[in-house]
């Protein structure tokens, strides 16, 4: 037999199956979908790699020129009892590879959680000493990959036919979470023991042991901790005491503290949408639902429905709002038929999310983009909260977008989908209004008390006057108000650190970062100077480097900054801050949300990170500080980014009983954006932005594929970057149309020159095979600096 077998080596040649033997006695232990180890090239070098398929020698293709079947190499590992990645998956990676322009290795890889795609140590553990010792020298655990091939293949025989059993079989140490326990074998022989009076502690643990019958086992630490480990290790080898490790799930205590919740009875809209989301299959919904009008309710209860049919869930939440506070309310509803898919998880516990829900433990999987890929079988449903969010395409290699994953997985289970969203992409609401997607309306609170809050635009210009700081008087006002009513109040300020920038204000020098063409920004907690792109700090400089003045001034605000103000203005105040800097330990954000939650803070501080999911009933103030850093950014989507975040954090106001107030204060009161975010008129906004996008041809009536050709040396972008204009020029039709080349807005990033390239098209037959083309172009030797990357629909330009 011959297995295909994608190697771990991205790049272009290598970016299809080569053929392996596979040797006897590995022959019934291979299954496609399972990971091995394959000698790769010249050297041999031992590689990871997926077996795609298997065939058998009379039906291999074997390459071109019939390479005789005896000078194939053989597979040298097996590294999986069960296949990791399953046939849906192979076959979605077939079609994503043709729309994401990634090598087939990296989509598969995107796929599978990282532990098992790193390197690691394999080991192998059985609970049955007696029969593994037999075959291997006595030891209790073994590498996988020190036992010689026939031992690795009658170990795997053996834990198939299921004559040993194995307790696991980890990646990595850090993999399964096991803990020891200790139990008692024989009563007899522990009657039996005799012991001297000087053995105090054997004494004691026999004694305990006698008066503790009942308990069946113990914890080994515990144990240990008691009587000590000598002792112990002395009743195991009288075999009175035997040690057992138990696979835990290092989610459990999580699950535990979480109290159950019941369905609540859905308002007339509500219902409307639950009720043609679960009398349908095979249907893609777009759930455009105003802030608070109960869009995650109707999630519950339509994944609810999917369980009672015996079917399964995806849920897809952005990152950010991936906290307790959102998880918990899914875990309150199904308990642990729950698994939780996101960042902050340490490879192991993402590991053992996966194996849950391989195991069919899971049925409803809840995560960011990532779990998109979750290997659920029988899936029902898959909803897609915040659609428009950027979070879900992927901006690293394989760059592909969690919601094209998701309607073809849907087709594949003939499932559902549910596109979610108070201000829905462009490009989904139009898919709506051509009745691709079935459009359905959420268009008031679901709280009955609850009313979408008062939005108040500040012109800044005019308040340039009465401004302390970074508040308009009224503004300041507001908050004292709040503050006075012990009301809770969410401040946005879409910048972090201190200043955006320092300048000299003799020379009007201003640093910048020297491996990115980016200024600096001032963080006074570390008194350093950050790049935002790179990370690189510097100090603070007292004297101009330039010009060695002293005249050195502080320009435009970051949550710092604010935060300094406001401690100023209210001494009394309680204040939070929320951005990158106060969230970088783990578990911090939870932290402050639940701290806010809790009522143990007045003012919450932050950039966007805030703006989306918080559901507290206290908070009556929404402050915009600053609401236009997002409009004046090179991107054709800066009016529909400005006014989705607008709405998404005024939304955050007046969630219950209590009346919601929004201001915004901007520089750019008569722009749309923020017009129509002011009256929250979401469709109007649609209309208006579709207009512009028509005019300049720009998604969602053009599709867009961005280049970006980037290299240390910038002639050498450049002149690559118009060879591949020409290449595209060639290959592509008159239709298509070609912008650029041009240097990214920040031109420089990691010592990197960008140059940018667009392609707008509506339907282009050649274009799969142009972008292969370009994508090749970096296997060449005279072009190995240089970096070539293939964003098919970018979401972001800078
Ligand atoms: N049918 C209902 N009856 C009473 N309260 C409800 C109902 N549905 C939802 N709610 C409550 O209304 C509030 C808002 O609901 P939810 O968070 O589901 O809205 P959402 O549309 O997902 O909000 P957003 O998009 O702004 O985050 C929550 O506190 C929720 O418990
Ligand atoms: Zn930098």
């Amino acid at each position: 037999m011959i297995a295909k077998v994608v190697v771990d080596v991205p790049t272009m040649q290598t970016d299809k199956p080569f053929s392996y033997l596979i040797p006897n006695e590995f022959a019934s232990l291979v299954g496609i979908g399972m990971r091995v180890h394959v000698p790769f090239g010249k050297s041999n070098r031992l590689m990871q790699g997926f077996i795609v398929d298997i065939v058998s020698i009379t039906d291999a293709h074997i390459g071109q020129d019939e390479i005789a079947v005896k000078t194939l190499k053989s597979i040298s590992e097996v590294l999986d009892f069960e296949p990791v990645l399953n046939d849906e998956q192979l076959e979605l990676a077939g079609a994503m590879r043709q729309t994401v322009f990634a090598y087939k290795i990296s989509i598969l890889k995107a796929m599978l959680p990282n532990l098992l795609n790193s390197s690691y140590d394999k080991v192998l553990t059985t609970t049955d000493l007696t029969i593994a010792n037999r075959y291997f020298d006595g030891k209790k655990g073994k590498r996988f990959s020190s036992l010689d091939k026939q031992a690795q293949a009658l170990m795997m025989k053996l834990h198939r036919d299921g004559k040993i059993k194995l307790s696991y079989i980890a990646e990595s140490k850090a993999a399964i979470k096991v803990v020891k326990r200790v139990s008692l074998v024989d009563i007899d022989l522990l009657n039996d023991l005799e012991l001297t009076a000087r053995a105090t502690k054997r004494l004691e643990l026999k004694q305990f042991l006698q008066a503790h019958l009942a308990g069946d086992d113990w914890s080994y630490t515990e144990l240990v901790a008691m009587f000590s480990r000598e002792v112990i290790k002395f009743f195991i080898s009288k075999n009175i005491l035997k040690l057992t490790e138990i696979e835990v799930s290092r989610a459990k205590d999580y699950f535990e503290k979480v109290t159950p919740d019941d369905h609540k009875v859905l308002n007339p809209e509500q219902m409307v949408a639950y009720q043609a989301i679960t009398q349908s299959q095979d249907k893609t919904f777009l759930l455009e639902g105003v802030t608070g009008s109960g869009k995650t309710e109707i999630y519950l209860q339509v994944i609810a429905h999917a369980i009672s049919q015996g079917k399964t869930a995806i849920m897809l939440v952005p990152e950010i709002s991936l906290t307790p506070l959102m998880t918990n309310r899914f875990i309150a509803r199904f308990g642990d038929h729950v698994a939780i898919m996101h960042s902050g998880l340490s490879d192991g516990e993402k590991y053992d999310e996966w194996r849950k829900i391989v195991a069919g433990q899971a049925k409803v999987v809840v995560g960011a983009r990532s779990a998109i890929f979750a290997p659920l079988k029988n899936i029902g449903i898959i909803i897609i909260d915040e659609e428009h969010e950027t979070s879900y395409k992927q901006d690293s290699n394989p760059r592909y977008h969690a919601r094209d994953v998701a309607i073809w997985r849907a087709k594949y289970h003939g499932a559902s989908l549910v596109l979610g969203s108070a201000t829905p992409s462009l490009e989904t609401r139009a898919r709506a209004q051509k009745g691709v997607y079935q459009l359905l309306r959420l268009t008031h609170r679901a709280n009955s008390d609850a009313q979408l809050p008062v939005i108040k635009l500040l012109d800044m210009r005019q308040h340039l006057t009465d401004q302390s700081g970074s508040f308009s008087k009224l503004m300041l006002d507001k908050i004292s108000e709040k503050l006075a009513k012990h009301e809770q109040v969410v401040l946005m300020l879409n910048r972090r650190g201190y200043s955006s920038f320092i300048m000299c204000r003799d020379c009007g020098f201003v640093p910048d970062c020297p491996n990115c063409d980016i200024s600096l920004t001032l963080h006074m907690d570390t008194k350093t100077l950050n790049c935002h792109y790179c990370g690189r700090t510097q100090p603070i400089p007292y004297r101009c480097p330039n010009c060695e003045s002293s005249q050195i001034r502080y320009y435009g605000s970051g949550t710092q900054k604010v935060e300094a103000e406001l401690l100023d203005l209210f001494p009394d105040a309680r204040i939070l801050r929320m951005d990158v800097d106060t969230t970088k330990k783990k578990g911090a954000h939870e932290r402050i949300l639940s701290a806010f939650g809790s009522g143990e803070a007045d003012i919450l501080l932050g950039t966007q990170m805030i703006a989306k999911g918080l559901d507290f009933p206290n908070v009556t103030l929404v402050g915009v500080i600053n609401a236009d850093t997002a409009l004046n950014l090179p991107d054709f989507r800066s009016s529909e980014r400005t006014f989705q975040l607008l709405t998404q954090v005024a939304g955050r106001a007046g969630r219950a009983q209590k009346k919601g107030e929004v201001l915004i204060q901007t520089f750019n009161p008569d722009h749309y954006a923020i017009q129509l975010a002011g009256t929250q008129n979401y469709e109007a906004f649609y209309k208006q932005e579709m207009e512009f996008r028509r005019k300049l041809n720009y998604p969602p009536y053009f599709f867009t594929v961005q280049l970006v050709i980037s290299h240390q040396d910038e002639a050498v972008a450049v002149k690559k970057s118009y060879e591949v204009m020409a290449l595209l020029q060639e290959q592509l039709s008159d239709q298509a149309r070609l912008l650029g080349p041009i240097p990214k807005p920040i031109s420089r990033t990691h010592n990197l020159y960008h140059y940018q390239l667009l392609i707008k098209y509506r339907f282009e037959p050649g274009l799969e095979k142009a972008l292969n083309t370009v994508l090749d172009m970096t296997q060449a030797r005279e072009n190995k600096a240089l970096r070539i990357m293939i964003d098919n629909e970018p979401q972001n330009f800078m």
